[in-house]
């Protein structure tokens, strides 16, 4: 599969947007696109997800006629061959794959090293707003940037954000030398914004952005121009199958749990029978071998799920031994209680120790690596687990807390640990990516 990199050159920049545009673009042109994101964000890949299959043919046929989830690459969580067999596994004539802050930020899994790692092409997104020359000033840098940062990527060209058409797109072009190309603009447009909260922007399911404005800008996208420099990654072996589906897994998934990488969804098909269930809505825990609870935003829902069955639920499984992995958000909801930014308590399930409290700013957000203290569920072959933490909850642990893992980097629960464990129930915070095979630990220990 063919890909290019939507690169920033910072966060903010409009990354988003233009990516959105350019899968439009490109499906309208009759190609069929896998949207990627790099770095291990939940949110943007939501809005790649949402967007992606929408788009009609010229003949008002539509491309395709299944949901094509947004996968997350990340060189340091996956590591360079996990990286590459998670691009492998996408479906489609083209990836996009929309970077993460600036093309050089992040010195573990920067856009750039993601490029790097699949010989992409990267497209720079520059803001225009308030330029003409020094948009292609700007360019310049960041494709000569590359020799001094020892990577070994090609800035293609720019997509001018905020750019106007005529006069403003005509500057820009001309000022642009011969080796970098012009990919289109993304018009000044109040429309385009995608609200906030916190931990990012809304999900894309909740927040989407109009198709019928997403068009009008996609046409402003060169796809022939795209497709021309557009090229396929080292090949790699998408990796096995998977074991005979023997054993059932029960997966939250809805509004307060909705943290999941695709990936992690495909390695838990692949081994076992998945079935989901919607705490949020009300939805009991299904009969299952195991129990994932992915992670969210309990806090926007803990008055239903506390009213709901889910929470004795988990309590009653937790006790019978059966495996429980809840990430952050999931964790929560395995906490004893959840205090809300209003101050209002509720009652979790209290399998684990831990008191949860919502706090009005980030208290994690980074990319974590644990080493495994005692546990049947995590670590990979080095006995370290690499995953990401972002939240805005804090957690109060008991005196008899027990823990999985001793934190190498990143803040874990409480600085030191995570994986809060009783009985075969792990609370961690971080959110961990199967390639680095907690998952297969998980589901063999069902
Ligand atoms: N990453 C998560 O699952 C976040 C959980 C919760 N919304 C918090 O901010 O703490």
């Amino acid at each position: 599969m063919n890909g290019v990199v939507i690169g920033g050159t910072r966060s903010g920049v409009g990354k988003t947007v233009a990516t959105l545009a350019v899968i439009r673009a490109l499906e309208a042109a009759g190609h069929t696109v896998q949207p990627a994101k790099a770095g291990p964000d939940f949110i943007d890949p939501s809005h790649h997800t949402a967007i992606v299959g929408s788009a009609r043919g010229s003949d008002g046929s539509r491309n395709h006629d299944r949901e094509r989830v947004s996968r997350t690459l990340d060189a340091w969580l996956e590591g360079i061959e996990g990286l590459r067999r998670n691009y492998a596994r996408g479906d489609g004539d083209i990836c996009v794959v929309e970077g993460v802050m600036g093309l050089y930020d992040g010195d573990r899994s920067s856009t750039a090293m993601v490029a790097e790692t699949l010989d992409l092409p990267v497209v720079l997104v520059v803001d225009a707003s308030a330029g003409m020359e020094s948009v292609a000033a700007t360019a310049v840098g960041f494709e000569r940037y590359a020799a001094h940062a020892g990577r070994d990527i090609e800035v293609a060209g720019i997509i001018a954000q905020r750019a106007h058409g005529g006069r403003h797109e005509r500057g820009i072009k001309e000022a642009l030398p011969d080796d970098l190309t012009y990919f289109g603009r993304i018009p000044p447009e109040p429309d385009l914004e995608i609200p906030d909260r916190h931990l990012g922007l809304h999900m894309g399911d909740e927040a989407p952005i109009d198709p019928a404005t997403l068009d009008e800008v996609a046409a402003g996208v060169r796809t022939d121009r795209l497709l021309d420099i557009a090229r396929e990654p080292p090949t790699v072996d998408p990796g096995d199958p998977g074991l005979a589906r023997e054993k059932r897994v029960a997966v939250a998934r809805d509004e307060a749990f909705r943290f999941v990488y695709p990936a992690t969804m495909e390695r838990l098909r692949a081994r076992s029978e998945v079935v989901t269930f919607a705490p949020a809505a009300g939805d009991d825990v299904p009969p299952a071998d195991g129990i994932y609870l992915p992670g969210g935003y309990p806090e926007l829902h803990a008055a239903t799920i506390a009213d709901g069955p889910v929470l004795a639920t988990l309590r009653d499984r937790a006790a019978e031994g059966v495996p429980i992995l809840g990430e952050c958000g999931g964790m929560m909801a395995l906490a004893e209680s959840l205090m809300t930014v209003d101050g209002d308590t509720h009652e979790m399930a209290g399998v684990l120790p831990a008191e949860i409290e919502m706090c009005d700013r980030y208290q994690a957000l980074d990319h974590v690596e644990l080493s495994a203290r005692e546990s049947t569920l995590t670590a990979n072959a080095n006995g370290s687990l690499r995953g990401h933490e972002f939240h805005y909850s804090d957690a109060t642990v008991g005196a008899d807390a027990r823990f999985a893992f001793d934190v190498e980097r990143g803040k874990g629960i409480d600085g030191e640990h995570d994986g809060l464990t009783e009985h075969r129930t792990l609370g961690t915070y971080a959110h961990v990516h199967p390639e680095s095979t907690a998952f297969d630990r998980f589901v063999d220990a069902l």
